[in-house]
């Protein structure tokens, strides 16, 4: 994006903040007019010294206590006003980009790892904010009191203040090839800081992976590489800036000692008086200070300038739906599900997974989609709950085509119980409320009586306000299936799609599960993804999928007489849980 769409754009959310912008630009002047003041203050006092007026003395001291009292108040406000354009900033950017994270397709989140994304909300705003706030302001008001300090100059002594004027282009040069510099290396540093924190979320949520297959060195040494470059990057921009401070200071010095030079020669020769001297270096300092500081400001800008490029891109990205639906919203009313001559393919590949597929449920009906791994049951579902588009064919829900609905009337059919049950951090009541807006607690406790969750959960000492920990890891994986069901059987959605667990759990835990599942199941169409078949034997109808296509449909009992490959599949799963009972029973 460009520097000047970069900065409109910020501009958007800096005119929210112009009341303390306003505030800002009053004490930004206050303090130009004080940072003179005290240059007057130091000549008019080195005069009366000189010319020995001492009754001058309690006005100088009156005058320098009330001026005090104005630089402290207005230091506050300046700093304080700086900091909240900087925090309102960053709310509102936090916020945007928040709901744009909850917008974006499924296709975009396939491709943006969600710890690079993660980097956008918190580094990359932080740095934004700070940028809008204190560096901006800075790099204005240096510029005025460069201005202001030059005109207090050439009223003192016109022949000096233009050879302080000579750093002005120098400064202007070093910010423009630093600033350059330093953009660039920002650039690189974010992605590869966005790529390590994707990496640490990878490796934080494998803590089981990692410990048992002995990886921590290998991850130690990766973690390293990407250390390695973040160090390799911030060296750089040290020395960006090292160098831009380095040939500021050593000009502004320059300029600084040639003016003393000058300007004590000048006294010497009786045409400049000691106090406009003394008011001399005080300007001085304010006139080659700011001139020195501005091209590392510039470069500080320019960095922000490219962490706001990062976020802009994601704000950019496509979305799936204009505004956020409705919260646990679920329709009450279905007939029917067609799927006619459905062909997908995922974008980053060139082969369809889903070829030609077509079906039929009706109300009330349970039908099992059954295959090899890899068949395409899950993106299925996927395509049912519109997180793709469809290449070609049709899926139409009481008889209207899918891709004319909202996606939030779309979803209003569904209820999801997936295969890894993704539980939300907080406590057991909130993850069971998800599935129903403003849920009453005999709601809440009926839909875990219902899932057969309520006796572990008045089991725990803390009972429904139990902390689940990150994604649930305070609980067992038949427990978190459990309250996944509840939180189903809460958005009372007619249709449901099972992604039946292949985690094995215990008898009775599976017992409590399925007898879970069979109560969310009545009265409401299922689809269910079915790894172990014996648990689909009455289904209404099975699905079998295989590379992408449907190659056998009907109920067991008829697919098992056909003797195809249902039959394979079933007498294959029955034969290896004989053998693995055999084996249980030998030991
Ligand atoms: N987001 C994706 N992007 C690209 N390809 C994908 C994506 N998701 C799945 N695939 C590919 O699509 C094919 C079908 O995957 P899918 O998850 O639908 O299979 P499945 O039948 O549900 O398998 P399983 O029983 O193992 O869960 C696979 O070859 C997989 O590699």
């Amino acid at each position: 994006m460009s520097q000047s769409k970069t900065m409109n754009r910020l501009f958007f959310y800096m005119k929210r903040q112009r009341l303390l912008y306003t505030g800002l630009t009053f004490t930004m002047l206050l303090g130009v007019a004080l940072d003179l003041w005290i240059a007057w203050f130091l000549s008019s006092v080195t005069n009366a010294a000189s010319a020995g007026e001492m009754e001058r003395w309690p006005f100088f001291i009156g005058l320098g206590t009330v001026v005090l009292l104005f630089i402290g108040l207005n230091s506050y406000l300046d700093h304080y006003w700086k900091t909240k354009v900087s925090v309102n900033i960053r709310k509102d950017m936090r916020n945007d980009t928040m709901e744009q994270l909850l917008k974006v397709s499924v296709p975009y989140r396939d491709d943006n790892h969600s710890g690079e994304l993660l980097s956008r909300i918190t580094t990359d705003n932080q740095a934004v904010g700070d940028g809008c706030g204190h560096t901006l302001m800075s790099l204005i008001k240096n510029p005025i009191l460069i201005m202001a300090s030059f005109v207090y100059l050439l009223l003192i002594h016109w022949q000096l203040a233009l050879i302080c004027l000579a750093i002005g282009p120098l400064t202007v040069l070093i910010g423009g090839i630093f600033g350059k510099l330093m953009r660039s290396n920002t650039g690189k540093l974010q992605e590869t800081l966005g790529h390590m924190s994707a990496f640490l979320q990878d490796v934080l949520g494998g803590v089981a992976v990692y410990k048992t297959f002995g990886l921590e060195r290998k991850l130690l040494r990766k973690f390293s590489r990407h250390n390695a470059t973040i160090v390799q990057l911030e060296t750089n921009g040290g020395k960006v800036e090292g160098a831009a401070t380095s040939v500021s200071e050593v000009f502004g010095n320059l300029t600084f000692l040639i003016a003393i030079l000058v300007a004590a020669f000048w006294v010497a020769k009786g045409s400049l008086e000691v106090g406009a001297m003394l008011a001399f270096i005080q300007l001085m300092n304010y006139l080659v200070g700011p001139f020195m500081q501005l091209p590392g400001q510039w470069a500080s800008f320019q960095g922000s300038l490219g962490r706001a490029d990062r976020i802009f891109s994601l704000l950019d990205a496509p979305t799936e739906v204009e505004n956020l639906p409705e919260e646990g919203y679920a329709n009450k009313v279905f007939s029917s599900l067609t799927m006619s001559d459905v062909i997908f393919q995922y974008s980053s590949s060139s082969i369809p997974v889903l070829d030609s597929v077509c079906f039929h449920a009706t109300g009330g009906e349970v039908v099992a989609v059954v295959g090899a791994s890899g068949g395409g049951k899950s993106t299925l579902f996927k395509l049912l709950l519109g997180f793709y588009p469809i290449t070609t064919g049709k899926i139409s829900i009481d008889g209207i085509n899918i891709a004319e609905m909202s996606l939030h009337e779309l979803r209003g059919y569904f209820a999801y119980v997936p295969q890894e049950n993704h539980l939300f951090t907080g406590t057991i009541r909130d993850n069971i409320a998800d599935g129903k807006a403003d849920a009453s607690e005999d709601e809440i406790i009926n839909a875990a009586r219902s899932a057969n969750a309520y006796d572990f959960i008045m089991g725990m000492e803390e009972g429904l306000d139990t902390q689940v920990g990150e994604r649930g890891t305070r609980l067992s994986g038949g427990q978190k299936q459990r309250i996944s069901i509840a939180r189903a059987i809460l958005r009372n959605a007619p249709v449901l799609l099972l992604d039946e667990a292949t985690a094995a759990l215990d008898n009775e835990s599976e017992r409590l599960v399925q007898d879970a599942l069979l109560k969310l199941m009545a009265g409401r169409t299922t689809l269910v993804i079915a790894h172990r078949l014996s648990t689909i034997t009455h289904a209404d109808r099975i699905l079998v999928m295989e590379n992408g296509r449907i190659v056998e449909s009907g109920h067991h009992t008829e697919l098992m007489r056909q003797r195809e490959r249902y039959y394979q599949l079933y007498t294959t799963q029955l034969q290896k849980e004989v053998n693995h009972q055999e084996m249980l029973e030998q030991d």
